[in-house]
């Protein structure tokens, strides 16, 4: 992909060495494409922690939309909530904001969830779109690891958010195709809200309203530990 850089917002940091950004990819003055963001994850449940990365990128990136992407079955974790509860939960969550949407992609394909099958169906879904993958530093680390990773880079341009207790460096990776941006530091994961769901704390402000209001009625999380 060709414009794929961050659009100039003073808290975007390219990887790298800034002189290796090409001035002409430093924004998207008329390319005439769409910019959207990709959220993956096992949203169990989705938090505050991911709406605020995907907000950050979208303003530093000037992303047209940020699409979620609820895992089906990830190869590195068993989620705990079948994928249908993890879908509902992200809909209700994202439902205010007008750039933000998601997708089945994933769950709808059936089988183990790799990102290189997740980049490729949307990208047939829109081909007139830059991609960009949004990763916490934690997940971004792992890339190396992930299913095909020679051919993602070319799929989307990657955004690492920073993420309280993980640290990453762009520099440990080979090529320097991923952005690093820092957000506002919240300390949430989805363990720690299933673990305080199970162990009868409150959720209220972890999540969103609607998502402690789902964790209720369906009750999620009671069993775990
Ligand atoms: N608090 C956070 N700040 C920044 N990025 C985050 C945060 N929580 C999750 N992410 C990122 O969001 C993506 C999806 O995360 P995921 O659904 O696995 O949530 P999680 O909180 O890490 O879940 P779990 O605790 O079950 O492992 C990953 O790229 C992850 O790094
Ligand atoms: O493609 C892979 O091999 C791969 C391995 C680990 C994670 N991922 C993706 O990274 C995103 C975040 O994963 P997670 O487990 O932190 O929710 C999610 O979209 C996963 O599908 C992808």
């Amino acid at each position: 992909m060709t414009s794929s850089m961050p659009a100039g917002h003073p808290s975007s940091e390219p990887a790298g060495d800034p002189a290796e950004q090409p001035e002409g990819e430093q924004t998207r003055e008329g390319s005439g494409r769409r910019r959207i963001g990709v959220m993956g994850g096992t949203f169990d449940p989705v938090h505050h922690g991911h709406l605020v990365a995907a907000s950050e990128v979208a303003t530093s990136f000037d992303l047209d939309e940020v699409v979620f992407v609820p895992t089906g079955r990830p190869w590195h974790k068993e989620p705990v909530t079948p994928a249908e509860h993890r879908y509902l939960m992200t809909v209700i969550a994202t439902a205010s904001n007008p750039r933000f949407t998601v997708s089945r992609v994933d769950i709808d394909r059936g089988g183990v969830t790799y990102t290189i099958d997740t980049l490729r169906d949307l990208q047939t879904a829109h081909p007139d779109a830059d991609l960009f993958f949004i990763s916490g530093a934690d997940a971004i680390a792992q890339i190396l690891n992930w299913k095909d990773v020679d051919a993602l880079w070319d799929l989307a341009h990657f955004v690492a958010v920073s993420r309280p207790g993980h640290t990453f460096a762009v520099s440990s990776l080979p090529r320097h195709d991923v952005s690093y941006l820092e957000v506002p530091a919240l300390a949430i994961s989805s363990t720690d809200c299933r673990s305080r769901v199970g162990r009868g704390f409150p959720v209220w402000y972890l999540v969103p309203d609607g998502v402690v209001q789902y964790i209720t009625k369906h009750h999620l999380y009671r069993s775990v530990e």
